[in-house]
């Protein structure tokens, strides 16, 4: 696959994540309403393949399209706390934005960032928390319907069922991966739900580049690490997209730190963040205050 991969929300937590594992796999368009400092690019990525924009600014956004092949849209507002308006815009307007010129440019595959959100309506409270626990063994596949739990929730699994459309009415092959909680060198700390719903940042870059890898019609699934605790399945993630994540929120303490000294999480194989120097976290968007009751520790 030699055409560009255009990534939108390019600058953030997750593309960051990214482009640090995969940054010099592919011929990347840049797309980010905030300008990325030099620090947030692959070497290689020129001027030209940068686009500052919104993504609801319909015609910058066909024009960062032209002679895309793959895209992974990841631009949107993350909190769960997000406003309606805010969802309507950024993540929902902004996502049939980026679909809609995506099919019209003939994008082959293209991977959507959904979230757990998406279904937190099932951690009702008499799941919850023996739910997040290794001993129980309910699990969501991504068949179930969606059901959030907050609007922004409503957002994602509305760019989930986009992307349905743009599948059924443009023949676009569309994963929408569920991610569940990212952060970089360790799970959250002292969370259970996010220890369930850990992706490491390396089994990040890895499960996308599966996206833009594999051969798909239209999927949902969980981006997740291999946790022990969890209760979403990974099964689809490996037989549709061939994930096979190396990270376990097991190999830490519950306070995050790696419980065998020297080896890293994932059994050995290094630590879990081991991607690309040069490529900095960064902040959050600055436009998006960050959620009250999110930790921010490590993402
Ligand atoms: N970080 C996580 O653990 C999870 C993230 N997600 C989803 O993944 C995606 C990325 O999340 P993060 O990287 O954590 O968020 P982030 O806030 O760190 O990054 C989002 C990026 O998108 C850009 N952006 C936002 N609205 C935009 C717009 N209208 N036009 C152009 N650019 C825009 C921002 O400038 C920022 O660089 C989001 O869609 C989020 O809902 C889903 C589940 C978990
Ligand atoms: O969709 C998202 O989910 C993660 C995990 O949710 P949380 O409620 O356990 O914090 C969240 O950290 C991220 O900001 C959000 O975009």
């Amino acid at each position: 696959m030699d055409e560009p991969v255009l990534l939108t929300g390019a600058g953030g937590r997750v593309g960051q994540a990214i482009l640090r594992g995969i940054g010099d796999d592919y011929e990347w368009r840049l797309l980010d309403r905030e300008p990325l400092p030099a620090a947030k690019v692959p070497t290689g990525v020129t001027d030209a393949d940068r686009y500052v924009a919104d993504i609801t600014d319909a015609s910058a956004v066909r024009e960062a399209m032209a002679g895309v092949g793959s895209v992974i849209h990841l631009a949107g507002d993350p909190r769960k706390t997000a406003p309606w308006d805010s969802v309507i815009r950024n993540n929902i307007d902004g996502t049939q934005v980026v679909m809609r010129a995506a099919a019209d440019a003939g994008v082959e595959r293209f991977a959507f960032a959904s979230s757990n959100h998406a279904v937190g309506g099932y951690e009702t409270e008499e799941r919850t928390p023996d739910l997040y626990r290794t001993d129980d063994d309910y699990r969501l596949d991504g068949t179930e319907l969606p059901r959030p739990g907050n609007l922004y929730g409503v957002s994602k699994a509305t760019g989930e069922a986009l992307g349905r459309f743009y599948h059924d009415e443009f023949g676009m092959s569309v994963v929408c991966v569920r991610i569940g909680n990212l952060t970089k060198d360790h799970p959250p700390r002292e969370y259970e739900r996010g220890q369930a719903m850990w992706l490491s940042h390396r089994d990040c870059a890895h499960l996308f580049d599966r996206c833009l890898q594999a051969d798909y019609g239209y999927e949902i699934v969980y981006g997740i690490s291999n946790n022990d605790r969890r209760y979403y399945s990974i099964e689809r993630a490996r037989e549709a997209l061939g994930y096979d994540p190396a990270d376990n929120s097991a190999d830490y303490t519950f306070e995050g730190e790696p419980k065998t000294e020297g080896s890293g999480a994932g059994g050995g194989d290094g630590p879990a963040d081991d991607g690309e120097a040069g490529l900095d976290d960064g902040p959050a968007d600055p436009n998006f205050p960050t959620d009250p009751d999110t930790p921010t520790d490590g993402a």
